[in-house]
C-alpha cells in the first residue's frame, strides 16, 4: 500500500480537561500515514494526480489551530473524519502527542487511531 505521510507536525492548540488548560495554548505532534495510489502521479510527474501533502497540512494546521476540544481523542477523530471527508483518504493512522502534558513521559501521550478500508 502506498503512502503519503506528514511527520512531527507541531501545533499549538486548546486541549485538555482541566481549567488551567482551557486559559492555555499546548503544544501537539501530528504523525499522519495516508494510503494513497502514487503510481498514476509518478507515471506522468503530476501533482493533480497525488494527495498534495502542502494542502493537507495547511487544512490540519486550521482545524486544531482554531479547535478547543478537551480530548485528544477527540481532536484525532475530528481529524481524521475531515481527511477522510475532504481528501476521499480511504485509510489514515494518525498519532497525536501531547508533548509536554506529562513532564515524566518524555516521548509525550497521546492516542493513535487508524480509520478506514487498509487498501492492500
Ligand atoms: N486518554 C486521555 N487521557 C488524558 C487526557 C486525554 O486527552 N486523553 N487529558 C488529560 C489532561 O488534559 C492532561 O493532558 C493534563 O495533564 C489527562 N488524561
Amino acid at each position: 500500500m502506498d503512502q503519503v505521510f506528514i511527520k512531527g507536525l507541531q501545533l499549538d492548540a486548546v486541549i485538555g480537561v482541566y481549567d488551567w488548560e482551557r486559559t492555555i495554548r499546548q503544544p501537539l505532534v501530528l504523525d499522519l500515514d495516508m494510503a494513497w495510489d502514487i503510481r498514476a502521479a509518478a507515471e506522468h510527474d503530476d501533482l493533480t494526480a497525488t494527495l498534495d501533502y502542502a494542502v493537507v497540512t495547511e487544512r490540519v494546521q486550521t482545524l486544531v489551530q482554531d479547535s478547543s476540544f478537551q480530548l485528544v481523542e477527540t481532536l484525532a477523530e475530528t481529524v481524521a473524519a475531515l481527511l477522510q471527508k475532504e481528501f476521499g483518504i480511504r485509510w489514515l493512522r494518525l498519532r497525536v502527542t501531547k508533548p509536554t502534558a506529562i513532564p515524566t513521559a518524555s516521548g509525550g501521550v497521546g492516542v493513535l487511531i487508524e480509520r478506514g478500508e487498509r487498501p492492500a
